[in-house]
């Protein structure tokens, strides 16, 4: 179990955070970066959130709740409350300060800043009125959102855009390795952008890309990662591969089933494929609504993305330029490993039985403290920066 320390109420923490910000500008490889220059006091918080009035919260993470506030000019806030009870923490906290104060692009969430007062650490974001796409697409009813055709081909796209940046444009390279429905957030006109940096890691070239603390979500990790330790930005291509294929289809890749049966959704496309039927896979909710070319890009990418081969799978900049229509999608050719639980699965699939999300039971389950066994190790720089920064935040 990692252990996190407990969060005191002084005012050593300001001091702490003025300690972390010189440190980081004095680190050499992290002195590209800057901490979000909005420092926020507790005062404005609360007072833009009610008093962290449980009517405005409007999500609840791994780092804890997640308040809707509005400052007096009017400028609408999240605001994510690092809880002390928090399974994911101050590392996570520093690293998703660090990570994302360095990134500036439209399909990225836009960090406000900061506020670490008495015994609050509290990140402050930009409001995003159509929350996530996990609610606007398996949301209960009233809550999820009925995304036409376009606009569901909108957010596919500008989450490719959102990871080509990260994979290969910003000036730090960053693998986010928690691309899920839930880590992208939809603005009030359902421009998607990515959240949560929580977990990413920098991707240096002398990195040997094996790592020993596995992070991220089942149902959207890549199966070299999950079993390996084996970290690229492959592992986000296969991640959005599977959001891709949610997006297309209105279905969660996990859904628990009766007689405890797993059937993903993943697995269910890769049948469809060997069908020759990969378009049933499309969103009933659609009806004839959607361009039968455009879908059937859209489901290829996501089954091209999601290749048990991380070097079959193309980059984000590759996967923008194919979603905009410059750049052909080949059709994929995956073989469905037909093991006993796969038949097990295909039995389930015989029996349409998806009822709409309703009873969808998440897969969220975060895997950090998960002791794969693996072979190599190597400590990167800027975990090893941040623990040290940690150790000395306390
Ligand atoms: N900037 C924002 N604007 C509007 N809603 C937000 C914002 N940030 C987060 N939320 C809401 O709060 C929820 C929790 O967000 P958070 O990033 O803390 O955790 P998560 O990504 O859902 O889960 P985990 O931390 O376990 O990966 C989101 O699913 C979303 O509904």
């Amino acid at each position: 179990m990692r252990c996190f320390p407990s969060i005191h109420c002084s005012c050593r923490k300001v001091n702490q955070l003025l300690f972390i910000r010189h440190r980081l500008s004095r680190t050499p490889f992290l002195s590209q970066m800057h901490l979000p220059t909005g420092s926020f006091s507790l005062r404005q918080i609360k007072a833009a959130t009610r008093n962290f009035d449980p009517e405005n919260k409007i999500g609840e993470g791994g780092f804890g709740p997640v308040y809707k506030g509005i400052l007096p000019d009017g400028s609408m806030i999240a605001v994510k409350q690092l809880s002390s009870k928090s399974k994911q923490g101050n590392r996570e906290f520093v690293n998703e300060i660090g990570m994302i104060s360095a990134l500036q692009h439209p399909n990225l969430v836009r960090l406000f800043g900061c506020c670490i007062e008495g015994n609050q650490l509290l990140l402050i974001y930009e409001y995003m009125e159509n929350n996530s796409l996990a609610r606007a697409l398996f949301g209960p009813e009233g809550l999820r959102l009925n995304l036409d055709w376009q606009t569901r081909r909108k957010i596919c796209i500008g989450i490719a855009r959102g990871l080509a940046y990260l994979h290969e444009e910003s000036r730090l390279k960053i693998v986010h390795r928690d691309i899920k429905t839930t880590n992208v957030l939809l603005d009030k006109d359902l421009n998607a952008k990515i959240s949560d940096f929580g977990l990413a890691k920098l991707d240096e070239e002398e990195n040997t890309h094996i790592s020993t603390r596995i992070a991220g979500t089942m149902g959207y990790m890549a199966p070299e990662y999950a079993t390996r330790g084996h970290l690229t930005e492959k592992a986000d291509v296969y991640s959005f591969g599977v959001v891709a294929l949610e997006i297309v289809s209105g279905k969660s890749n996990a859904k628990y089933l009766p007689k405890d049966d797993y059937i993903y959704l993943l697995d269910w496309a890769c049948v469809l494929q060997e069908k020759g039927t990969l378009l049933d896979l499309v969103d009933p909710a659609l009806g004839t609504n959607f361009s039968i070319e455009e879908a059937q890009q859209m489901l290829n990418l996501g089954l091209l993305c999601t290749n048990q081969s991380p070097t079959l799978r193309p980059a984000m900049s590759t996967v923008v330029s194919m979603l905009e229509g410059h750049t052909p999608v080949p059709v994929p050719t995956m073989k469905v490993n037909r093991t006993e639980s796969m038949e097990l699965r295909f039995r389930a699939i015989e029996t349409p039985s998806w009822d709409g999300d309703s009873q969808a039971v998440s897969m969220g389950a975060h895997m950090a403290n998960s002791s794969f066994s693996i072979q190599s190790s190597k400590e990167d720089l800027f975990r090893s920066t941040t623990s040290r920064l940690l150790d000395d935040f306390g």
